[in-house]
């Protein structure tokens, strides 16, 4: 199956605010994203999982514009569209116990409306990518917290999304797991827009070519974790680079 050429911006995203009664959880977020491996890093509450969700569809903005492979998520007829396009892992997910992990996984393909004849093929690729081949017939109930996440991880790109949305996609993967998911990460994101949410600066210094940091609903700072780390040159607190600049731009936009 050959995906449809992108045409335009991957993500655009204009003055978007989303309320929760009087608390604005995102608040005017502007955000252009193409492909490439982006990360989204925030404080708790910044409005990280707000954001995901809203470009995930599974949550509306009150007000505000957001596209998605050129087409704008307030026409219905193109939400269809899109959901085939797009993969997410939210942050806390449901599943059957009782399902195996193939089982897990294929059922995500027949959400997302992949042809019949491509699922067998696209559910093993998936479940090989996420190094759980050898647990393809195992179910969930029995997996650990972080062959789950893979599962979960495998759920989300197996119909080779344009768009793959992943909030905190490491919480609970050992060490290696996270250094093989970092590369899978970047293999994804040669001509796919991937957005990882997380709070793991290393996971985003190693893996991701551009960085995203919200801070109360807003993005105060766009750039690569070089440039990142950038802001951290002096006395800024944080045990690398790349947390000293976070700590930076942090403090420079509260002292607003
Ligand atoms: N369903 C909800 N009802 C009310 N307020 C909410 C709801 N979901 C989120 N919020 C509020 O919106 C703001 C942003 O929350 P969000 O979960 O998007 O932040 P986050 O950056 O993902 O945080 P964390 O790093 O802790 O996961 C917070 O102030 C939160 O309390």
């Amino acid at each position: 199956m050959t995906a449809p050429t992108v045409l335009g911006t991957h993500i655009e995203v204009r003055g978007l605010t989303v309320r929760y009664k009087k608390r604005a959880a995102l608040d005017g977020l502007d955000l252009d994203l193409d492909a490439g491996v982006h990360g989204l890093l925030g404080p708790n509450g910044a409005g990280k999982t707000t954001l995901m969700r809203v470009l995930a569809t599974v949550a509306k903005p009150t007000s505000g514009r957001v596209a998605l492979l050129g087409h704008d998520l307030s026409d219905q007829r193109a939400l269809r569209v899109v959901r085939r396009r797009l993969g997410y892992l939210p942050q806390h997910f449901g599943y059957y116990p009782r399902f195996t992990v193939r089982e897990f996984v294929e059922y995500f393909a027949w959400l997302k409306e992949m042809p019949g004849s491509t699922v067998p093929l696209a559910v093993d690729h998936a479940i090989e990518r996420v190094g759980l081949a050898d647990r393809a017939d195992e179910r969930l109930k029995r997996l650990s917290g972080g062959m789950l996440r893979r599962a979960g991880i495998a759920q989300a790109i197996v119909n080779s999304p344009d768009i793959l949305l992943l909030d905190e996609p490491t919480a609970g993967l050992d060490p290696e797991q996270r250094v093989d998911f970092r590369q899978l990460l970047r293999s994804i994101g040669v001509d796919t827009c991937v957005l990882v949410a997380t709070h793991l600066v290393e996971d985003v210094a190693a893996a991701c070519s551009e960085v995203t940091l919200a801070n109360g609903g807003r993005v105060v700072f766009r750039g690569t974790p070089d440039e990142l780390a950038g802001h951290g040159d002096g006395a800024a607190d944080g045990d690398s680079p790349i947390e000293r600049g976070y700590t930076a731009v942090l403090r420079a936009d509260r002292a607003r």
